[in-house]
């Protein structure tokens, strides 16, 4: 026996003997392909990811990348081309849906329209054959957790997008699943009750405290509710990480690019001082990063820095800050903040947030001359 498999044994008795430690749901080297008129489309390309019991786990990403495919395997209703699917440590890789302890909610709520509101929460154990008791304990329990207790009698379309969605909630939930998978469950509402729901939704994970996966293409959302987050481009996942991370620390330039805004220099990476490296962009500015954060001395190198990270100045900054300079293009005021495009003398385009926390004073104009400086800490280097 090798030392990895004598390792990966003892990981294995380890997880057996602690019931806690065995993952929800673990998906390895996971491939979907489709057949579509002649072509081999590839929609999932290989992810391999570890969901623990009792977490909110997203899955981010553009329209296409394979979100929706990656459920869809979780749930059952896809089978993968290759790789296996695990459920709490079971391989359910050819196990049918309806076997495997996990319930789907989709952004159209699916509810039965002739069904009153507890009529709908109640179908699945009547189905089960739950006794009246029983029944009418779990029912109106989870009314009571997604907060429609006293609305029993409603129909579907008495009721509004947030509230339908919640009874949609309940009724999956109704039937303790292990894990929910919610596909862009708040789709269909507008951004005010999308908000609302986003904290609902995640009070009620933590009450309930089953495993929820969920899909989405906004990146508040997931940086809202989630315990991790994997995002995903392309059929793969190009990082997995708490919401913190995954902000702070993108990974890679797509990451950095889709949450949020970013600000990336392209310059020559020197070391300055034992633990400082210096990356110079020509025309005379430089951007300090500290050592270890993936600035390789000697080639090129991409730089990136948050908007709110950067202060905008006339004057030249200090000594010890990374500094550039640029000319205003462009300021627009938003009320908690203004947001300014800057043309950088190297050729870049910054974007800079600056907040009004103390009076509504701009602090240049459009073709203002202007500093930009940041703390070396808040920029690093990036992969591609
Ligand atoms: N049944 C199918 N036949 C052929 N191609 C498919 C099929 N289902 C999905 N695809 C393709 O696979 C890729 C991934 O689709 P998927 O629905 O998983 O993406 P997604 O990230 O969930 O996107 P969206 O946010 O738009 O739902 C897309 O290119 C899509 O066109």
């Amino acid at each position: 026996m090798t030392e990895i498999q004598a390792g990966k044994e003892e990981a294995a008795a380890a997880a057996a003997s602690d019931i806690s430690s065995v993952p929800a749901i673990e998906l390895d080297e996971v491939v979907k392909e489709y057949q579509a008129h002649g072509e081999v489309v590839q929609a999932v390309k290989g992810v391999s990811l570890s969901i623990a019991e009792g977490e909110f786990f997203s899955m981010l990403g553009p329209s296409g990348c394979g979100k929706t495919t990656t459920m869809r395997m979780i749930a059952g209703f896809e089978d993968p081309t290759r790789g296996s699917v695990r459920l709490h440590g079971r391989d359910v890789t050819d196990v049918p849906p309806n076997k495997r302890d996990v319930n789907m909610v989709f952004q159209s709520y699916a509810l039965f329209p002739h069904m009153n509101v507890w009529e709908n929460v109640a179908f699945g154990l009547r189905r089960k054959r739950v006794p009246g008791a029983e029944l009418r304990r779990r029912v109106g329990e989870m009314l009571e957790i997604v907060d429609l207790t006293g609305r029993e009698k409603r129909r579907p379309r008495e009721m509004s997008g947030g509230q339908q969605q919640r009874v949609a909630l309940a009724r999956a939930l109704v039937n303790q699943p292990r894990a929910l998978l919610l596909d862009e469950p708040l789709g269909a509402l507008d951004l005010k009750l999308r908000q609302a729901m986003q904290i609902e939704l995640k009070r009620i994970q933590r009450e309930v405290g089953i495993t929820f996966v969920y899909v989405t293409h906004d990146q508040n959302e997931a940086l809202t509710m989630s315990d991790r987050i994997a995002v995903m481009n392309d059929g793969l996942v190009e990082q997995l990480a708490g919401p913190r991370e995954i902000y702070e620390r993108p990974a890679t330039k797509f990451v950095a690019g889709f949450i949020g805004t970013s600000n990336l220099l392209t310059g020559t990476a020197e070391r300055f001082d034992a633990s400082t490296v210096v990356v110079r962009l020509g025309e005379g500015d430089r951007v300090l990063v500290p050592v270890g954060e993936g600035a390789r001395t000697g080639g090129q190198v991409e730089v990136t820095v948050r908007p709110e990270k950067i202060r905008i100045s006339r004057e030249e900054p200090a000594a010890g800050v990374s500094a550039v300079r640029g000319t205003v293009a462009e300021v627009v005021y938003l009320g908690t903040y203004n947001s300014y495009a800057v043309n950088l003398a190297g050729g870049a385009e910054f974007t800079v947030f600056e907040q009004n926390a103390n009076d509504s004073s701009i602090t240049a104009e459009r073709g203002d001359p202007v500093w930009l400086s940041w703390q070396p800490h808040h920029s690093f280097a990036i992969g591609s």
